[in-house]
């Protein structure tokens, strides 16, 4: 029997088509009403989201993207998906297996990806969200956009979702590579700060696995780094809007730091798998000039995999490829 044609989806948040107060808007529009990511009922939700953050949070977010936009390459979050899937694709030569990326939100969607697979012939569809950690409110979100587009086919490919990968081996080894790596270059400062985005508490209450996977996550990370105790922390970022989200808090241990006598921080971001506005304004440009005021002295971002070799190898070792 000849084996059948299969295509790998990496599947990512997605960002604006470009870093303008319309484009945002258009984007956090389509993001924030997945009631995957805001679960309020949906008629004081539309009036909140059309009444309050529409009209405002799109141009501060447009200043954040500006910062972090690049002229040629666009998007960090868009590119180095891109540039992955093209490294995977590199790997993966001779094989017969396509590599491709689709968006969740924006482009190029989910839907559009699956409809060119179709036109391909593939018979099997490897999914692999690029969130190390289950979510909710970013994998699940995955799946029901999946499940959406494959609805309306009559003759379904054979397929496979990855739901996380927060503690396979091969990541947690080439996180702490690239860790060791950036030590190698400048010698490690006094505390590894290991950041990973938000969620509202509650989610965790409601069986949400992605608290356990991300202190999880951490635990082999510290573990394989040959750290104690001392040595590490775990924080959340990127809170939004007025309810408790998953603590401590980022913003307010960075602030707190200087002040219990630690002033040098690395700091690096295991719940991306690649850099993003979160990542390239939030962590190295806003919490680093927020540590500095606090009284610290040195804080260095340590980058997330990208589009490295290692972390393609990795993400071949998680599909068992
Ligand atoms: C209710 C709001 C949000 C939840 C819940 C949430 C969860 C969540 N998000 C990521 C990863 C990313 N988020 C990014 C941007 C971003 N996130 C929110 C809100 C929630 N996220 C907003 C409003 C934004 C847009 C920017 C802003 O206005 O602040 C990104 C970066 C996208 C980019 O273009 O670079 C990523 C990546 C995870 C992993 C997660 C839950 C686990
Ligand atoms: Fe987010
Ligand atoms: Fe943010």
């Amino acid at each position: 029997m000849p084996a059948p044609k299969t295509a790998i989806i990496l599947a990512n948040l997605g960002s604006p088509s470009a870093p303008t107060v319309p484009a945002v808007r258009r984007f956090l529009k389509e993001f924030l009403w997945d009631p995957r990511v805001v679960n309020l009922p949906r008629p004081l939700w539309w009036l909140i989201l059309h009444g309050v953050v529409l009209p405002f949070r799109p141009g501060k977010s447009t200043k954040a993207y500006q910062k972090i936009w690049d002229a040629d390459k666009g998007s960090p979050l868009t590119f180095f998906t891109r540039q992955l899937s093209a490294e995977l694709a590199a790997q993966l030569a001779g094989r017969d297996i396509t590599v491709t990326y689709a968006m969740r939100y924006g482009e190029p969607s989910i839907a559009s990806q699956l409809r060119v697979l179709k036109e391909q012939g593939i018979e099997e569809v490897l999914v692999l969200p690029l969130y190390p950690q289950y979510s909710s409110t970013t994998t699940a979100s995955i799946y029901d956009d999946l499940v959406k587009e494959l609805d309306q086919w009559r003759h379904l490919p054979s397929f496979r979702f990855i739901s996380d990968y927060h503690q396979h081996p091969a990541y947690i080894a080439a996180v702490a590579d690239s860790i060791r790596q950036a030590w190698r270059e400048q010698p490690k400062n006094a505390l590894l700060v290991m950041s990973f985005h938000g969620l509202p508490e509650q989610l965790t209450q409601w069986g949400d696995p992605y608290f356990h996977h991300c202190h999880k996550t951490a635990a082999l990370l510290a573990e394989q780094l040959g750290l104690s105790e001392q040595d590490w922390k775990i924080v959340f970022q990127s809170r939004f809007g007025k309810a408790e989200w998953l603590k401590p808090y980022c913003v307010d241990t960075l602030q707190a730091l200087p002040g219990l006598g630690v002033t040098t921080v690395d700091m690096v971001c295991p719940g991306f798998a690649v850099d993003c506005l979160e990542t390239l304004e939030e962590i190295a440009m806003e919490n680093r000039a927020i540590f500095m005021e606090a009284g610290g002295e040195a804080y260095r971002y340590i980058g997330c995999l990208n589009d490295s070799t290692a972390h393609a190898q990795a993400l071949l070792a998680v599909l068992g490829l």
